[in-house]
C-alpha cells in the first residue's frame, strides 16, 4: 500500500503561504512578499491571521484589512476568553481515558431554555444612551464602561466555567448595534443543524420590543438536514416566538455533500443564483412592509435570475452587472440615530445578523445572485459590516458573526462552527462529543490503534476513546508528526472537526419532543415543499446529474481540508478529503443524502447510534 509521506502542520502552512503569495502575483523575493508576511497578524499560539480576502469586482474603500495600514486589523478579530491550562489539560486527559458511549436518542433534543435559561441574565451588550453633543472619545468610554458592567453582571450570575465561549470584542458588538440601528428588518440567520444554539431570546426581545422592528429567521443550510427535522424546527420556533417570520433557505440546493464540490458546481450550475429560498424572504418582507416599500424590482430580479438559468441548468450571467456597495466610516458608525425612520427614501434595509459561520455572507450572495462578499468555512471571516444594493429599493447589510453568551457546552459550540478549528488548544473533547452522537466507526472506517494487522478481518471489540479515534484517523489519513513521524492526533482531530462543521459528518440537534413525534413529522403534508427547496426529489436523491468532473481526483494529501486561515472558498481549489472521496463512490452514499453516516453499514457495527435516524431524512 502506498504510504503517505509525513507532512507537518508547519510545512503545510508554509506551503499554503507560498501558494497564496503566488496567487497574488508575488514572486517571493519582492516587496509584496515582504509586506505579506509583515502585515499578517500573529494571533494566539502563533497562528497567522490571514483572513483578508477581496472580491475582484468590488472596490473596498477604507476597509480594514491587511493591506490598509490606517487600521488596526486586530481590531475586528474574534475575542474569546482564554481557558486555563488546568482546564485544557483536564479535558485532554478525559479524551484519552473516557470510553465513548453512544448517547440516548433523546439527548439530541434541546430546548432554548437549556441554552439560554431565563434567570441567568444571559443578555447581550447593548449600546448605552448617547446624544449628538457627545465627543467620540466620551462615547467610546461610555460604551466601554457599559460593556465592562455587562461582563461583570454576567459573571456574577453564572459560576465560573458555566458560560459558553462568547464574543469579548466590543468592536464587533458595536457593529451589531450599528446594523440593528440602520436596518428596517432583521434577517437572523441560523444554521438548521442547531438553530436553538443561535437564537438568543434576549436579542429577539430587544429587536421586537425595544427597536420595534421585525425579525425574519432564516433557517439556513437546509440541504444538510433531513426535511422532517427542518419542519419540526420551524414549527418549534414559530410556536415559541409568535411574532417571528420563519423561512427556510439553502445556498447549495441539491448538494447533499455540502462543500465537497462547491466550487465546480457553483460555476457550472447557476452558482449563487440557484439558492432555495430567496422568494420566501421576499414574501416575508412584503408581508412586513405591507406596501410601504415598492419591492417589485426585487420580485422582477428573482424572476430574471430564474430565467437566465436555462432549461439545461446552465447559468448565463456574465457577471458584469454592477452591484452598488456602500462603505461606512467609523464616524458614521458611531454617530447614527438609533431611531432612524423606517424605509428611509423608500428603501428597505435588510440586516443579516447571526453567529459566525451560519452562512450570512452566503445568504447575501444568494440574494444578489452572485458573489459580492467572500465566504469562508473559517468562523469570523466577515470582519466589518458592509451594505449592498440588491435593487434600487432593497439594501442588504452583512454583519460580522457574533457569539452570544449562553450555557451550551463548549464542545457543542465548536462543532457548531463558532471557533476557528485551527486555533483550538484542545480539539479532542469535541471529537468525543461528536463520536458519541454519530456513527463514526462505520463512517470513517477506522481501525483501532491497538488492533493488530492479523486480526483486521475479525470484528473489532476494542473500546474507543476520543484520542483513539484521532489516532486511527491520523493513521488512515497519513498524518504524521514531522520529527518522530508518529501519528499526528492533533491534526487528525482538526480534520474531523472540519468534517463536522462542513456538514460532512452531520450532527443535527432535535427540537424537544421530536423523538416522540418523529412519525408525525415524517408524514407531514408540508414535507414536499421543504424537499423541493432542498433541491431533492422525494425519494431522497439529488436533482440533476452528477457531473463527471465531480468524481475527478486531484488533490495531494497535504492539500486536503486543512485550509486553516485564509480560505475564501471560491478562491481556493478543491480540498476534498481523499477517504471521503472514495467513500462517495459507494452506492449507499449516493442514495443516502447523509451518506457519510452510512446507514447501510452501521447496523453491523457494535457501536450503534441513536441519532442516525434523524439524519436519514
Ligand atoms: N451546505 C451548505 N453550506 C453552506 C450554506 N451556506 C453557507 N454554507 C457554508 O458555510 C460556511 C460559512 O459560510 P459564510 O457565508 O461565510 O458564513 P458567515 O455567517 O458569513 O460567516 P462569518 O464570516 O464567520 O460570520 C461556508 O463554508 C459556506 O460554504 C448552505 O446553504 N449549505
Amino acid at each position: 500500500m502506498h504510504r503517505k509521506k509525513p507532512f507537518s502542520n508547519k510545512q503545510k502552512k508554509k506551503q499554503l503561504q507560498v501558494k497564496r503569495e503566488k496567487k497574488r502575483g508575488d514572486t517571493g523575493s519582492g516587496h509584496g512578499s515582504q509586506n505579506a508576511s509583515v502585515e499578517r497578524t500573529v494571533g494566539r499560539d502563533g497562528q497567522s491571521d490571514t483572513s483578508d480576502s477581496e472580491t475582484t469586482d468590488i472596490s473596498r474603500i477604507n476597509q480594514p484589512g491587511t493591506r490598509d495600514s490606517r487600521h488596526d486589523h486586530n481590531r475586528f478579530r474574534l475575542h474569546f476568553e482564554k481557558e486555563s491550562k488546568e482546564e485544557v489539560e483536564k479535558r485532554k486527559k478525559i479524551a484519552r481515558e473516557k470510553i465513548l458511549q453512544a448517547v440516548p436518542e433523546r439527548d439530541l433534543e434541546m430546548d432554548i431554555k437549556d441554552i439560554y435559561p431565563e434567570d441567568q441574565g444571559l443578555d447581550f451588550p447593548q449600546r448605552p444612551s448617547w446624544n449628538y453633543g457627545m465627543r467620540r472619545e466620551e462615547l467610546s468610554r461610555k460604551e466601554k464602561k457599559a460593556f465592562d458592567e455587562f461582563l461583570e453582571a454576567l459573571h456574577s450570575k453564572n459560576p465560573p466555567n458555566s458560560l459558553s465561549h462568547f464574543e469579548h470584542n466590543l468592536e464587533t458588538w458595536r457593529q451589531l448595534w450599528r446594523v440593528l440601528e440602520m436596518s428596517d428588518v432583521i434577517l437572523l440567520i441560523l444554521d438548521i443543524r442547531h438553530p436553538v444554539l443561535q437564537f438568543p431570546p434576549a436579542l429577539y426581545h430587544y429587536i421586537t420590543g425595544e427597536l420595534l422592528k421585525q425579525v425574519i429567521v432564516v433557517l439556513n443550510k437546509i440541504d444538510l438536514c433531513p426535511a422532517p427535522l427542518v419542519l419540526a424546527w420551524k414549527h418549534y420556533l414559530t410556536n415559541r416566538f409568535p411574532n417571528l417570520q420563519c423561512v427556510c433557505f439553502t445556498s447549495h440546493p441539491g448538494q447533499p455533500y455540502s462543500t465537497l464540490f462547491q466550487k465546480k458546481r457553483m460555476r457550472r450550475k447557476g452558482g449563487w443564483s440557484q439558492a432555495g429560498g430567496p422568494i420566501h424572504i421576499l414574501r416575508a418582507c412584503q408581508e412586513i412592509t405591507a406596501g410601504k416599500v415598492d419591492l417589485s424590482s426585487w420580485e422582477k430580479k428573482i424572476q430574471r435570475d430564474a430565467s437566465v438559468i436555462g432549461n439545461d441548468g446552465e447559468w448565463c450571467d456574465d457577471g458584469t452587472e454592477p452591484v452598488l456597495m456602500e462603505h461606512h466610516t467609523d464616524v458614521a458608525m458611531e454617530l447614527h440615530s438609533p431611531t432612524q425612520e423606517l424605509y428611509k427614501d423608500g428603501v428597505l434595509t435588510l440586516g443579516c445578523i447571526g453567529f459566525p459561520n451560519v452562512g450570512k455572507s452566503s445568504v447575501l450572495n444568494s440574494l444578489v445572485g452572485r458573489k459580492v462578499v467572500s465566504v469562508s468555512r473559517t468562523p469570523g471571516h466577515t470582519k466589518y459590516f458592509q451594505t449592498y444594493y440588491l435593487t434600487p429599493t432593497v439594501k442588504l447589510c452583512d454583519c460580522p458573526g457574533l457569539v452570544f453568551p449562553s450555557r451550551v457546552s463548549k464542545q457543542l459550540q465548536i462543532l457548531a462552527g463558532i471557533y476557528p478549528v485551527s486555533q483550538l488548544q484542545e480539539p479532542y473533547s469535541s471529537v468525543g462529543y461528536l463520536c458519541e452522537r454519530t456513527p463514526f466507526l462505520s463512517t470513517l472506517k477506522l481501525t483501532h490503534p491497538e488492533q493488530s494487522a492479523d486480526t483486521l478481518h475479525t470484528p473489532d471489540t476494542h473500546k474507543w476513546t476520543a484520542w483513539d479515534v484521532c489516532e486511527a484517523w491520523a493513521e488512515r489519513r497519513g498524518y504524521k508528526t514531522a520529527k518522530a513521524a508518529r501519528n499526528d492526533a492533533y491534526r487528525a482531530a482538526n480534520s474531523l472537526l472540519r468534517l463536522a462543521t462542513d456538514g460532512r459528518l452531520c450532527l443535527c440537534l432535535w427540537p424537544p419532543g421530536y423523538t416522540q413525534n418523529k412519525d408525525k413529522w415524517e408524514s407531514h403534508p408540508h414535507l414536499a415543499e421543504i424537499i423541493a427547496l432542498q433541491g431533492r426529489s422525494p425519494a431522497g436523491e439529488e436533482n440533476g446529474e452528477r457531473d463527471e468532473d465531480d468524481e475527478e481526483s486531484s488533490s495531494e494529501p497535504e492539500e486536503e481540508g486543512d485550509r486553516d486561515a485564509d480560505d475564501d472558498e471560491d478562491a481556493d481549489g478543491d480540498d476534498e478529503d481523499d477517504s471521503v472521496r472514495s467513500d462517495k463512490k459507494d452506492k449507499a452514499y449516493r442514495l443516502n443524502m447523509f451518506g457519510l453516516l452510512g446507514e447501510n453499514e452501521c447496523e453491523s457495527e457494535s457501536f450503534l447510534f441513536p441519532g442516525i435516524s434523524a439524519c436519514l431524512g
